[in-house]
């Protein structure tokens, strides 16, 4: 069994003793009453020591230096990239599968192992908002019995660049502009597409990025992707290539564009919120891990396609994903910055059965990581962290360093020793178990020393293609329309065109769509166009998914029966779904039934559907709405007429193809004055008995998709 994060490793001849015992609630959280940080009672933490009432702060002062130096030192660096996240913890529990192909103990039959996943932006700095359009981070650390093991992933599964030498050019042209600062946490300007359009290899990640998954509806609906090709090793030594992929449970989805600039102003904390609620509630959210495997035969290729090359994928009708184990999330962070923000991940973090490649991405991460984290955590000690911390035991010989935590015993921290026990290997050199653990003797051949790069990595294209042509119609029209709103953003004719070009060679009616919205010229392909063929597993349209955790709007009128209001609330919480009761005012309905939105906070974007119950016209007495939501309805308000702001709720569910659902058939009337026109797919009059099931039908497919056009 694992032992739980916070609880410290104890090591053959290194003791370790001093506060990390007990980290998490640390001896200065444990008295009654307020102390000083070295424990000493405190009197008055509210005035300062001063020269009477009125004169100034004497420098003996020390409960009060000590208290603002601390303060004053309390922010760490962010990270330089993937700054703003969310954590959970939870457990993987290995389904066995792995056994002929890889040796981690991790993997072994119903093994469960604790792990922390942290969910991020790349772009933005650590107070931006979390449903900008980017790549999303989606890092995973098992605490495993034969130490640390991180997947260190994004929700895309190719990367912009293809040598880790070009990872400052890629994200010092993402980043704001350095003059002013400014545009945060968005690609949507001039130096992002002025180096996408030169480096053409970032244009396969680039098209992700503008279609919906660069946008996400929740950490929960995302796939995660190692990216890189692994090499896995089984028992007897043998070898085979792969690459990671988590499923989510809850299928892949996306919000609208529409959806994603409201929310960054109504709730910039959305993702995070989304995740820390469904896990509070018990919506614990799952994936399964899978591989795909290929034949480590010296090619490093598959299909033909480079496996070195990170802006590649395998589509999966070619290599299907084997599933590994399931990872459920199931415990919320206790403490932001100790946990979420000091947790440090490591592409080099593997454990027995799992090594690197050559992926030259992949070698240069094996660098990044540990050289920004001494800096960002302030030193090399940073993995005694609690959230750090391996849960199998270590003996490292590593000793002093700031911030170091363990008073280690003993007087001989090197190898070979004779006087504090010798610190010998766990198996001898040549024996079975030490064959498992060696670094895989994978043949080097006798190369050249020399800055090139492999024949297949000049292909920029086709992978782009091979996205776009996946996509069902109305996934294309976002690619497009995401497009045309970034390079819209751009200043530069010169960099509106190169991309367009860029444009040309991945697809004519991309490019051309692309090009009337930004009021340029379709340029002609300079490259040759490839014919790939289409993967569909790539589109986020077609299945019906659970609808676990899912938001149901119940917008009730003053009038509504309260009990027909529970029982909507309770069928609908019966479906698992999570229901936000939305009213006139605040406060609450009957006991049990409070008001969780009021017509002034409700905002679309929370809601996954709505059920519109009674016909809420507006009160003689309506407050004004508040600016941003007035003269949505145009001349629809007054006394008679429908609420403003309930008509607000409806146009742009409707905009963002979501399903409606009213139980007055009157309120059609109003539909029509709104411009929904009657028998708009996914907006429906239902009996109050039939509503909640219908809606739960609809979500299932996540959006109404034949409203998007395409
Ligand atoms: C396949 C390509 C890559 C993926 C999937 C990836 C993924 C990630 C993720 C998920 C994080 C956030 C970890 C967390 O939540 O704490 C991260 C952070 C970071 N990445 Fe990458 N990355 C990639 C490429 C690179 C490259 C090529 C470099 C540098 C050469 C790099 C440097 C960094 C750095 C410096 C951090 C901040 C780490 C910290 O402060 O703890 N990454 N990356």
């Amino acid at each position: 069994m694992n032992k739980p994060a916070n609880q410290p490793n104890q090591s053959a001849n290194a003791k370790h003793t001093g506060p990390p015992e007990d980290a998490k609630t640390g001896y200065g959280q444990r008295s009654e009453h307020m102390t000083t940080s070295q424990g000493a009672p405190v009197r008055d933490t509210d005035h300062s020591l001063k020269a009477g009432p009125r004169g100034p702060v004497l420098l003996q002062d020390h409960h009060l230096r000590e208290k603002i130096t601390h303060f004053d030192h309390e922010r760490i660096p962010e990270r330089v990239v993937h700054a703003r996240g969310a954590g959970a913890f939870g457990q993987f529990t290995s389904y066995g599968t792995a056994e002929s192909i890889c040796a981690a103990g991790f993997l072994e039959p119903g093994r469960v192992t604790r792990v922390f996943s942290r969910f991020s932006t790349v772009v933005g700095s650590r107070g931006s908002s979390d449903t900008v359009r980017d790549t999303r981070g989606f890092a995973t650390k098992f605490y495993t019995e034969e130490g640390v093991f991180d997947l260190v992933g994004n929700n895309i599964p190719v990367f912009f660049i293809q040598d880790g030498i070009k990872f400052p050019d890629i994200v010092h042209a993402a980043k704001p502009h350095p003059d002013l600062e400014i545009p945060q946490a968005q690609s949507a300007h001039d130096t992002f597409w002025d180096f996408v359009s030169l480096h053409t290899p970032a244009q396969a990640h680039a098209i992700w990025q503008m279609s919906d998954r660069g946008i996400p509806r929740s950490f929960r609906m995302m796939e995660g992707f190692g990216i890189h090709t692994f090499r896995l090793i089984n028992a007897q030594g043998n070898s085979c290539l792969a690459k990671f992929h988590w499923k989510p449970k809850l299928g892949v989805h996306s919000l609208t564009w529409e959806e994603a600039q409201l929310t960054s102003g109504a709730d910039p904390d959305f993702h995070r919120r989304d995740l820390a609620d469904a896990i509070s509630s018990g919506h614990y959210p799952q994936w399964e891990l899978g591989v795909q495997v290929f034949p480590d035969d010296g090619s490093e290729s598959f299909e033909g396609i480079d496996l070195l090359d990170p802006t590649k994928i395998v589509p999966e009708e070619l290599a299907p994903v084997q599933p590994l184990g399931l990872l459920e999330l199931n415990e919320n962070p206790s403490n932001y910055f100790a946990e979420t923000e000091q947790v440090a991940f490591h592409p080099g973090h593997l454990v027995p059965g799992i090594d690197v490649t050559n992926d030259p991405l992949l070698q240069v991460r094996l660098f990044s990581y540990i050289d920004t984290q001494l800096s960002r955590l302030g030193g090399p000690n940073f993995s005694q962290l609690p959230i750090n911390r391996p849960h199998a035991p270590i003996n490292d010989t590593f000793r002093d360093g700031m911030h170091q935590q363990y008073i280690h015993e003993g007087i001989a921290p090197y190898k070979p020793n004779s006087l504090d026990g010798g610190c010998p290997f766990m198996a001898e050199p040549g024996s079975e178990a030490q064959a498992r653990m060696v670094d895989f003797p994978e043949a080097v051949t006798e190369a050249v020393k020399e800055r090139a790069e492999p024949v297949g990595f000049s292909d920029h294209f086709s992978q782009a293609r091979l996205f776009y042509r996946s996509l069902t119609a109305p996934e294309q029209l976002h690619v497009q329309q995401g497009y045309s709103f970034e390079l819209g953003k751009c200043s530069s004719e010169e960099v509106r065109k190169r991309q367009l070009q860029c444009l040309a060679n991945i697809d004519e009616e991309l490019c051309a769509s692309v090009a009337l919205a930004l009021g340029l010229p379709a340029p002609q392909p300079d490259e040759e166009v490839k014919d790939m063929a289409p993967s569909p597993a790539l589109s986020q349209v077609g299945q019906q998914w659970p609808v676990d955790g899912r938001v149901l709007g119940l917008v009730v009128s003053p009038e509504t029966d309260l009990e027909l209001v529970r029982r909507l609330k309770d069928e609908a919480m019966g479906l698992n779904l999570r229901v936000l009761l939305v009213a006139a005012d605040g406060g609450k309905l009957a006991e049990g039934l409070p008001v969780d939105r009021s017509y002034l906070t409700a905002r679309s974007v929370e809601f996954d559907s709505i059920l519109v119950v009674g016909r809420h016209r507006a009160a003689p007495t309506a407050k004004v709405p508040l600016d941003t939501k007035a003269g949505a309805a145009g001349d629809h308000a007054g006394p008679e007429m429908l609420d403003p702001r309930v008509g607000l709720l409806l146009q742009e569910t409707f905009r963002q193809s979501k399903a409606v659902a009213y139980t007055s058939p009157e309120l059609e009337q109003d539909l029509a004055k709104l411009a929904i026109p009657a028998g708009t797919p996914g907006f429906e009059h239902q009996d109050a008995g039939q509503a909640v099931t219908w809606l739960a039908g609809q979500m299932a497919l996540h959006r109404v998709w034949q409203r998007f056009g395409g």
